[in-house]
């Protein structure tokens, strides 16, 4: 399991170092992965650290160190060091025969340019935006030194990067951010290392343990990102005596004329994601997709659901793909029998708001998360973890806020997916997803574990086709995957 951290876990994990008095080891430890990192990245030639003031300066100081005392060729550019612990690594720095020059764009260039690798120490969790004027100059000469081909580590988190965003800060037409090839992090990961345009100037991002207990992580971490390893005893399991009434009955409430082609995939998905059982309910004629389906036109929906006694009622439901205006009404409907639920596309619905039970699965898209909260796609996009713990307190239930990765909320908790391809970015992705999650919770896992391992399950078959259609992928190909997704994860 991998810890999430925001600055303010950033600060208190510190503040429990410090009483511990390992704080400097923890520097220590950093400053140490970074240079190993460092040394992988640039076997020979000259480094280049550029020291902040802060903490985050202090781990060049201690990178410096190492690789020195490694005898590597290394120079460093400072900025005034304010932090004692950046002070401290500055003395040990000069006492091993290090030199330190004042940091200044013109001189970024002048030593940038031959220079094997470059090391970002500027600005880590503790950067508030928007950058100094100052600063801005050389953020844009360390981003010129890059474009001319000096490879670029950033420390923690690239400069410029707000910790908690997965938006690139505004900076009035200047350079606000660092990009990196790669960027080494401690302790856990930060948000704006896992979403949006934030990530992609992050490059290869490399998680470097803090020799702490698990506990003081875990304890700050503001979410979690599960491996495989920790979701695979999630799978469901069968004995060879199984059969299918054992392994899920699961309904599709979806479709409506000219919609009729989302329910159907959510219904594959459902199949393919190990449902014994599955049927289409829909106001129209659902396309079959394959004959293992099947489905039931009612011309009457709402009193189809209304008479459907409780004994005939299934154990999951996915419901509001293509379901047309109706679909909030029918979801109060289906919500009341307290079954297993997953609520999807149309029947995301702001009326719906407190309506979600403990089994009870909301799967957003971005724009789908702006109605339901009254804001814009940009608002939800910008903070996703925040926006999915909003959601989550909005509607009650657990909540996945798709996106690549995905955010899975439920009370006081917050999960961020793994994995997944650019290629899913397209339509019906979302509606196989929605049939994976209600075939998970049909087959007796919780809302937040069908949660978590259904969009894994669902990224690692988008990863597996991928590999043969790219950008092409289609949902369809995905869902033929889950098969092998799940052997993956079976077999890790
Ligand atoms: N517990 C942890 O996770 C550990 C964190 N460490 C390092 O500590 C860093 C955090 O250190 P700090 O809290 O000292 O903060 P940083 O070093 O990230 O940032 C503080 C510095 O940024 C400057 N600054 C802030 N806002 C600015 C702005 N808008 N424009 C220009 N300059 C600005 C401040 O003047 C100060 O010099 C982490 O990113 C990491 O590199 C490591 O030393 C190991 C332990």
């Amino acid at each position: 399991m991998t810890a999430i951290l925001d600055p303010e876990g950033v600060r208190a994990l510190d503040a429990r170092l410090e009483r511990a008095g390992l704080l400097d080891l923890a520097m220590e430890d950093a400053g140490r992965a970074v240079a190993d990192e460092a040394g992988r990245r640039a076997p020979a030639g000259p480094v280049l650290l550029l020291a902040g003031g802060g903490a985050n300066g202090g781990d060049a100081f201690v990178v410096a160190r190492h690789l020195l005392t490694l005898g590597r060729d290394v120079r460093v550019l400072a900025l005034p060091s304010t932090h004692p612990l950046t002070r401290l690594n500055r003395r040990r720095w000069h006492a091993v025969g290090g030199h330190t020059r004042p940091l200044t764009p013109a001189a970024l260039a002048r030593q940038a340019g031959g220079a094997a690798l470059v090391v970002d120490g500027l600005l880590g969790t503790g950067f508030r935006p928007p950058l100094r004027p100052a600063l801005a100059g050389v953020v844009a000469a360390l981003n010129a030194a890059r474009s001319r081909g000096a490879p670029v580590l950033a420390i923690d988190l690239p400069s410029g990067l707000d910790a908690t965003q997965a938006t690139v800060p505004e900076a009035n037409g200047a350079e606000s951010s660092v990009q990196a090839d790669v960027t080494v992090t401690f302790a856990g990961l930060k948000a704006a290392l896992l979403f949006g345009d934030a990530a992609a100037r992050s490059g290869e991002v490399v998680l470097a343990p803090l020799r702490v207990p698990p506990a003081w992580v875990a304890d700050v971490q503001v979410a979690e990102q599960p491996g495989d390893l920790d979701l695979a005893p999630l799978l469901p399991q069968r004995t060879a005596a199984a059969h299918k009434g054992m392994a899920g009955r699961v309904w599709v409430v979806g479709g409506h004329p000219g919609t009729t082609g989302a329910p159907a995939l959510a219904g594959l998905g459902a199949l393919r994601a190990g449902a014994g059982l599955v049927t289409l309910h829909s106001a129209a004629e659902v396309p079959l997709v394959t004959p293992e389906l099947m489905a039931q036109r009612h011309p009457d929906l709402a009193a189809f659901l209304r008479d459907t006694p409780a004994a005939r009622r299934p154990d999951a439901v996915a419901m509001g793909m293509g379901l047309g205006p109706d679909a909030a009404a029918l979801a109060l409907e289906v919500l009341g029998w307290a079954v297993p639920t997953v609520l999807d596309a149309d029947a995301l619905q702001p009326e719906l708001a407190g309506r979600g039970h403990a089994a009870c699965l909301w799967t957003p898209h971005p724009g789908e998360a702006a109605r339901l909260l009254g804001t814009s796609a940009a608002g939800i996009t910008r903070d996703p973890l925040a926006a999915a713990r909003a959601l989550q307190d909005r509607l009650g239930g657990v909540v996945v806020l798709k996106g690549g990765p995905s955010v899975v909320a439920r009370a006081g908790e917050l999960s961020v997916s793994r994995g997944g391809h650019p290629g899913m970015a397209s339509a019906g992705m979302g509606d196989t997803l929605s049939g994976v999650l209600a075939a998970l919770l049909g087959q007796g896992l919780g809302a937040w574990d069908a949660a978590r391992l259904g969009v894994r399950l669902h990224a690692r078959a988008g990863e597996r086709a991928a590999v043969r259609f790219g950008y092409g992928l289609g949902a369809t190909d995905v869902a033929h995957e889950l098969g092998g997704a799940w052997a993956d994860l079976r077999g890790t």
